[in-house]
């Protein structure tokens, strides 16, 4: 009998350098124009030939029961999905063991549950030899949710629709980030839920005019961390704040410590704090790990690579 060795497939982490949040749809999700920024910071997923589905969690997250950092162990997880979806589309049987190690923090904005599911598509595409056309993979991945599509592209991309169309955007540099990484997670829908309720009050601008991306197109054309640091911008931060108050501590420290700026990431409550280069990434990171309000921190850079196959 052989063995088969697994197919392991990495997948990154991102951060929204810009969120423009735009008005409710019809269809419960909110129209976005947003540009992502896939960082070094990965999940693996390790899949082998099985008998129906199987699936094993380890890492950071994997073993959390409360709160919306709860990752469920059987089909209700993205990885399960995706997999049920690929070979539903394909017309192959759903045979495979699979393994996912989490390394991206849960609820974090981070997009570790879309990094997983991109990179199921990818690896059982090549484990069950599917062969599925690049646009298929893109539609299927706009299935599972709404950031997926960006997890298997990676690089840097502008977001349109729900968020799920992305087109590459020219990018003139690397960049240096340190993620302060908050004790619990967010739930995405509360933060846009928030959002609707802080923009019905009048408390926030209601929508009409999303924030424009033009700002940091024009500073990822041109490469300089100090004029990217003027351009980043979330909607959603106000709600993420206005759910979580100490998130404003966390970006006062993080400024404090010598970034060149800091933003919510996607709906938090991840601070990502951009440094001016990679020594001042390091320095920022060895600063933020003494600071209270966050778990952990990690210096991460970017634009790196979607889901690929690493074995
Ligand atoms: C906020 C963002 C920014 O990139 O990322 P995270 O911070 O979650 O990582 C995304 O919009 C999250 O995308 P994703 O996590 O894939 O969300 P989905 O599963 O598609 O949707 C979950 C829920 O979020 C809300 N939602 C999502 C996307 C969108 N454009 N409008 C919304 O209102 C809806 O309530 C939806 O039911
Ligand atoms: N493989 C997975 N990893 C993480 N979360 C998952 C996964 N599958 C389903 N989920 C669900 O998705 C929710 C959001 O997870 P995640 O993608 O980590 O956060 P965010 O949307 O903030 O980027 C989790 O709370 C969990 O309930």
């Amino acid at each position: 009998m052989t063995v088969r060795e697994p197919v392991v497939v990495r997948a990154p982490a991102k951060i929204n350098i810009h969120l423009g949040v735009g008005p409710l749809r019809g269809d419960g999700f909110h129209a976005l124009h947003t540009v992502y920024l896939a960082v070094s910071l990965f999940d693996t997923v390790a899949v082998r030939p099985g008998e129906g589905l199987s699936l094993t969690l380890s890492g950071e997250g994997a073993g959390t029961t409360t709160g919306p950092g709860q990752v469920p162990g059987g089909p209700t997880n993205l990885v399960w999905r995706a997999a049920e979806l690929l070979a539903d589309h394909a017309g192959v049987r759903p045979d495979a063991a699979m393994d996912v190690v989490k390394r991206i923090p849960v609820a974090a904005g981070l997009a570790g549950g879309s990094a997983d599911a991109a990179a199921t598509l990818v690896a059982l595409d090549a484990l069950w030899g599917t062969r599925a056309a690049r646009a298929d993979l893109l539609a299927l991945a706009a299935q599972l949710g709404s950031d997926v599509p960006f997890s298997l592209t990676g690089g840097v991309a502008l977001g349109t629709g729900r968020g799920e169309q992305v087109s590459p955007v020219l990018a003139g540099g690397r960049w240096h980030w340190v993620l302060g990484i908050a004790g619990e997670g967010l739930s995405t829908p509360a933060v846009y839920a928030e959002l609707d309720r802080l923009r019905a009050t009048g408390r926030v601008p209601d929508g009409t005019e999303p924030t424009s991306a033009e700002p940091v197109l024009a500073a990822l054309r041109g490469g300089a961390a100090g004029e990217l640091a003027r351009s980043l911008a979330n909607d959603l931060q106000p709600a993420a704040l206005s759910l979580r108050p100490d998130l404003r501590r966390a970006l006062r420290a993080a400024e404090a410590a010598g970034a060149v700026a800091a933003v919510v990431s996607g709906s938090g409550p991840t601070v990502a704090a951009l440094a001016g280069d990679e020594e001042g990434a390091v320095r920022l990171a060895a600063e933020l790990a003494g600071v209270g309000v966050f778990r952990s921190v990690r210096a991460v850079t970017g634009p790196v690579p979607g889901a690929r196959v690493v074995s």
